[in-house]
């Protein structure tokens, strides 16, 4: 157990900021990344994450406390002997312009090689295993600045692969991409946490993804003391509810998704079952409507496996009987209309 621990990248009561003469964004920091574990770090804009993340990595000098590498302190560790701990894939966008996909990823053996430094057939094996690893076989020689920015943030992690380091740490890495690309970015780095042992740490905003991937989660806002913890005791706890929600957005505990509140104007029964029903409910609350079981004097009922699968009642009258759920709240909005 010892020995594991030497391996951790922790922090000791760190306090971070910038100006010593204004007050600290985040103090009394304790926190720890273990190898072969996924950590995101959540948290509203101007939080403090990149301020976090660059601490970690040495790039900002703490306040106070420590930030340890297993049994040395990080501002201990030479520049070159960090390259071969901890690689960093921030935010900015990279001017790598003429490079090849090939030539980018192979920046990240430099700790190894020296920057004009020769690759040894090694080097060059783990250029190509790593590029393979992100799935970007076939693009070893296509140029960075034609790709899209999911190739290129995948080409970056494989920079970071190469280096060999225990630990990646990265500063939204799925900020400029589609849902799609978003999750086999977030898929992609735990599964090289896993597969190769490294402790991963990112931030980003996407809670959501955050909550299905995540082995560990850090919450971090302003003037509230950072949250450690798994994902689902963070929400059992109310800790997401605490550091999320502002008037208007209400975190669901039950879903672990965002909600907004609606202005609630009516009341209709709806009976049903099912992804049907679950959808029309849905549509229902978007324009205003409390779905109950009893007590309106409108009822929608959906009907399975007939050609017309949604009908309006009012008072046990047909009102409409339709196909889409687009055809059912314009009738429900011209119903209610005519008759509160
Ligand atoms: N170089 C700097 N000097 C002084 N203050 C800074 C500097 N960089 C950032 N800040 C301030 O520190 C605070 C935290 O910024 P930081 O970029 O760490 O937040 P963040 O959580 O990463 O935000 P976002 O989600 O918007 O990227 C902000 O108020 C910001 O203005």
């Amino acid at each position: 157990m010892q020995q594991t621990k030497k391996l951790f990248l922790r922090t000791d009561q760190l306090t971070i900021g910038y100006d010593k003469q204004a007050l600290p964004l985040h103090e009394n920091i304790n926190v720890s990344v273990k190898p072969g574990q996924f950590t995101c770090l959540l948290g509203p804009n101007g939080a403090g994450k990149s301020t976090l993340i660059k601490t970690l990595c040495g790039f900002i000098k703490p306040m106070s406390g420590q930030v340890w590498y297993g049994n040395e302190k990080i501002e201990r560790i030479p520049e070159a002997q960090r390259a071969k701990k901890i690689s960093v894939v921030l935010t900015d966008r990279l001017d790598v312009q003429n490079l090849s996909v090939f030539e980018l990823v192979a920046l990240g053996r430099t700790p190894y090689t020296g920057f004009f430094g020769k690759l040894l057939p090694r080097d060059i094996q783990l250029v190509y295993h790593a590029i393979e690893e992100v799935g970007l076989k076939g693009y070893t020689q296509k140029s960075i600045d034609k790709m899209s920015d999911g190739e290129r943030q995948k080409a970056m992690i494989a920079k970071a692969l190469v280096q060999e380091t225990p630990f990646i740490i990265l500063d939204e890495p799925a900020a400029f991409l589609d849902l799609p690309a978003k999750i086999e970015i977030m898929q992609l780095l735990r599964r090289l946490s896993k597969e190769k042992n490294r402790g991963i740490l990112l931030s980003t905003h996407d809670l959501e993804m955050a909550l299905q991937t995540a082995d560990k989660i850090w919450l971090m806002a302003q003037g509230k003391t950072l949250q450690e913890g798994i994902p689902e005791d963070l929400v059992l706890n109310n800790q997401f509810k605490h550091f999320f929600e502002r008037e208007g957005i209400q975190f669901d505990n039950y879903t672990g998704t965002f909600k907004y509140h609606k202005q609630i104007q009516h009341k209709i029964n709806l009976k049903g079952e099912g992804n049907a029903c679950n959808w029309v409910a849905r549509a229902l609350h978007r324009i205003g409507f409390a779905t109950v079981d009893e007590g309106s004097k409108y009822t929608v009922q959906i009907y399975h496996n007939v050609p017309s699968q949604f009908a309006l009642y009012h008072s046990n009258k047909l009102v409409l009987r339709c196909n889409t759920i687009e055809e059912l709240m314009e009738g429900v909005v011209r119903a209610v209309a005519a008759k509160p």
